[in-house]
Parts: structure tokens; sequence; C-alpha cells
């Protein structure tokens, strides 16, 4: 992907003296352009115009490359198309990675601060997932990828050198030390020896139910259903959440428990696990309901993200009962940040107030990843009380709350997944005082642990991604979020730019 700079240029006429005409009876006006070529070309641009879906795969990327080229002549001078982060957008989405890091640049030293939906964006579109063997992926992205976090934190990484080696006398160059953007990696884990119990190896051996498995399963309901096409954006699949009645997951008496500790991720800022959040047995109990009840597949079916590098882990939607919650909410309340961080406008710092009900759990399999992203915000999900309707946001207009953080729980652990860095939560930083490099940190799921670091709209949050599982590996992680009081500070209405195009792995948030 990417290699756009690399290209030779082949055809002779790269250079036509006169801009091609419309169709017309007669001959062409020009001697380089045939008038059936020219038919076709408008009939190939009106179909895309029509369905613009299918400039989605990579296959298009040449003809998007010179549709650009085209739309740039043509707009010269008259001054269309020409802020800073459409350039950024149109570029990344073209993989036009040299074009794109010359305007992120600019971005970056005019100081300038892009919405969190462009960001998330951008960040998807560079899609530099690593490969399943542990390598990094593509350079060119990785470069956009590392100028893009500088733009989001340029409060505190102003000072670096511009590096001979990647900016060249005549501006940015992307030649030089391509092979490792990614400089180091750290490969965490919080703590050694941990009591887990191998949920795959039940699986294999087929004793995770009592034959045959359970339909449905006791305690758990569908409360939602939304067909594929009705999604935002729309699905290849539709989406069910079911929610727990209290009790449907037995919690391990507390005489019986560990007491949870914290541990900070070091080197990433505002990375923390907290350890014995859950036992095996309750971890065991989620997997067992997802893997009766059945897993749902997640793909956008439209969008640039569609032909993309990642391949999506499964996922099963819960909306968790008030008891389970308590339980999480109270183990975890000694450790997490008591108020919300101060997002871009200097705005922020609302009181913690729980944990978002609606949890994602999601199955990776062999070669499954989630590519590099930002988390977004979410609102607070729940059921009406009165009618059991199922609420995307459920907070009170006059107190609303919004997401600040990312809670990862993890329901298994490295015996399932696999060694080194499969199925790992990788977190991606710009290395200090060196433009164009980026170092990576992974944390190693523990069973029962969670990961929490900030999101959204605030100076802080992460880039990360959940790292393909190896070869045999199976990872089951839960995703939901700590919600904070968003009254009187920021936005707390989802920008529309970013409740669309979320790669297939979202709907009606704020991405991520
Ligand atoms: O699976 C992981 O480790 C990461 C998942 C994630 O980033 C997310 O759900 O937002
Ligand atoms: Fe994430």
């Amino acid at each position: 992907m990417g290699k756009n700079n690399k290209r030779k240029r082949t055809n002779a006429l790269t250079q036509p003296s006169k801009l091609p005409t419309p169709p017309s009876d007669s001959p062409s006006s020009t001697n380089l352009i045939d008038s059936d070529d020219l038919e076709c070309t408008v009939n190939v641009l009106e179909t895309l115009c029509e369905f613009p879906e299918e400039l989605s795969g990579k296959e298009m990327k040449d003809l998007k490359r010179k549709v650009h080229e085209l739309y740039r002549v043509m707009a010269e001078g008259s001054g269309l198309g020409n802020s800073l982060t459409s350039k950024i957008s149109t570029a990344l989405s073209d993989y036009r990675f040299t074009d794109a890091l010359i305007h992120l640049f600019e971005m970056y030293t005019r100081n300038l601060q892009p919405k969190l939906g462009a960001l998330q964006r951008w960040v998807r579109e560079c899609d530099a997932t690593s490969e399943a063997d542990g390598s990094p992926g593509d350079p060119e992205a990785l470069k956009c990828l590392d100028m893009i976090l500088r733009i989001a934190n340029n409060s505190h990484s102003k000072n670096v050198s511009t590096d001979k080696k990647v900016f060249g006398t005549d501006g940015l160059s992307l030649e030089e030390g391509n092979d490792n953007v990614i400089q180091s990696k750290q490969i965490w884990k919080a703590r050694e020896n941990n009591r887990e119990i191998a949920i795959w190896k039940m699986i294999q051996e087929g004793t995770l139910f009592d034959k045959p498995p359970p339909k449905t399963y006791p305690g758990f309901r569908p409360v939602h259903h939304v067909k594929a096409a009705e999604r935002k954006p729309p699905n290849l699949y539709d989406s069910t959440v079911y929610g727990s009645s209290p009790g449907a997951i037995t919690l391990t008496p507390i005489s019986e428990r560990p007491i949870p500790i914290k541990v900070n991720v070091p080197n990433v800022p505002g990375a923390f696990v907290i350890l014995d959040v859950f036992t095996p047995e309750e971890c065991l109990q989620i997997v067992k309901v997802a893997e009766s009840i059945g897993w749902e597949k997640d793909e956008a079916s439209s969008g640039s993200a569609l032909n993309k590098s990642s391949i999506l882990a499964k996922n099963f939607i819960w909306l968790a009962d008030f008891e389970f919650l308590n339980h999480f909410y109270k183990s975890i309340k000694p450790f997490i940040p008591l108020n919300a961080p101060i997002d871009l406008n200097g705005n922020g710092g609302g009181k913690v107030r729980g944990i978002n009900s609606r949890f994602r759990i999601y199955q990776y399999t062999e070669n499954q990843l989630y590519r590099p992203h930002i988390d977004g915000s979410w609102p607070s999900a729940g059921l009406n009380l009165k009618t059991g309707e199922y609420l995307h946001d459920s907070s009170l207009e006059n107190d609303p709350l919004w997401s600040r953080y990312t809670l990862l729980i993890y329901l298994n652990g490295k015996e399932d997944i696999g060694p080194n860095n499969s199925g790992c939560t990788t977190f991606f930083l710009p290395k200090k005082n060196q433009i164009g490099f980026m170092e990576s940190f992974s944390v190693n799921p523990i069973q029962g642990s969670v990961l929490c670091f900030p999101h959204g709209d605030t100076i802080g949050s992460l880039l990360h991604e959940g790292s393909a599982v190896e070869k045999g590996g199976i990872k089951y992680v839960i995703r939901t979020d700590l919600l904070y009081e968003a009254k009187g500070f920021g936005q707390f209405k989802p920008p529309a730019s970013v409740s669309v195009k979320i790669g297939g792995k979202d709907e009606e948030g704020l991405g991520g």
C-alpha cells in the first residue's frame, strides 16, 4: 500500500498540453484523447458518482490518485477544497501518504487543532496495522500516524529536532529510515504466575458446556435489535443487544476473592491495569454466555475502511445489570480518576459517575485484530425504566454523562491467546525528540484484569490497537467505558463527523 512515491511513470502522456474536453459527437478536439476513451471515462466517473462505495477498494487507488490530480488542475485558482483538514482527509483516503504528511506537518507547525472526529478518521485511513507475524505496518502510513499523534499532543511535543533523516533540505522525505518507523517495542505483563482458567482448552476438548450447549442463557434476553442496513454506518450484519438480570453471572463471594491492585503501564502516560477485578470463574461464565447465545460478525457495508487489511473480531453486545455493574464499579473505584481530564479547549473536570452498561465482548481468533485507532466518547446506554426500551443515551438532559476512559476487561490470558505480542493491546506513542518515529508498548492480557486509559476529545487520548492473535490462539475481551459528568463543559452531543465511517466497529457513537 502507498508506494506512490516510488511508482515509475511509464505513460508517455503524462504532460498533456491541453485538458480533456467533454465528449461530443464530433471527433476529439485534441490528438491525445480518443473520443471513445473519453466517453468510456465519463461513464465510469458517472457510475462512481452514483455508487461511491465502489471507490473503497484498494484496486481503485490509482484511479483515485489520478482523479485527485485532475481535480487539483480544475480547482486551481477556484479556491475549492483548500481546507487543510479536507486536504489531509482526501490525501489519506487516496493512499497519497507523502501529500498527507506534508499537510500534516503544516498543521503541526502552525499548531492547528483538528476535531477528534478528523483525528479518528485519519488514524483509520492510515490503517497501519502490524502484520500477523508481528512485523510493522506500511512505513509511510506509520509516518503519517506519528505526525497525527504529534498534532493531537501538540502541547507537549514541540521541542523536537527536525531530524535530517526524516526531513531533507527540500522538505519531507519518506525514503530514509522507513523500515524502523516503530523504533522499539516493549511487551509488558503486569504480573507473572496468575491463576487462570484456560478456556480455549475447554472449547477444544468439548468441555465448555454440559452437552448440548444451552440455546438461551438463563438471565439473558434480547433487548434491542437493529437490522444490518439500519445500522449507522450500514453494516453487512444485524446487531442485537442482550440484557442481563441481576444474578445472571454468579459473583465469587468476597471472602474468596483477592483484593484488586493497580499497576501503571510503564511509559504509557495515563494507562493502568487493575488486577483481580474479576475471578477466572466469573470470566469463564461470561465467555460461556457469548459462546452459547452466539457471536455477531461486524463489517461495514460501505465506506473507505471496507477493504482495508484488518480482520475484525466477532462481537456480542451485553447490556449489564446493576448488580454486576455495582460489583465492577466498587472494585475499580479506589483506582480510577475521580474527575474527567481536561479537553482540548481547556474544559472538563466532571465527576466520575459509573460504568457504561453497554459492554462489547470481542472474540478474536487467528489473525484477527483491531487496527490502530483512538477510542471515542460514548453516552450512557440503558433501558427506559417504564417501557423497557433500549436507550443509546439514557442520561437526563440536564445531567448528561459522557465517557472519558476506556475499560478493557480481559476474559482470558496468554495460555489461550499465544506468546509474545499475540492479542496484546498495543499503544503507539511518538518518540521523544525524533519526528517520524514511534515507540510501541504492548500490554499482555491477564484473565480478570482491567486495562484503563483516557479516550475521546482530551489531551492524552491514546492511539492503540488490538494486536493480531497468532495461529492457534483465541482472545476474549470486553470493551466498555468510564462515565463522567459532562454538564457545562465540552461537547456532549456527537459531532456529525465522528458518527460515520467507523470502520465496521461501532455504531451510533463517537467511534472506537
Ligand atoms: O482488543 C484489544 O486489546 C483492544 C480493543 C479496543 O481497542 C477497543 O475495543 O476499543
Ligand atoms: Fe480501542
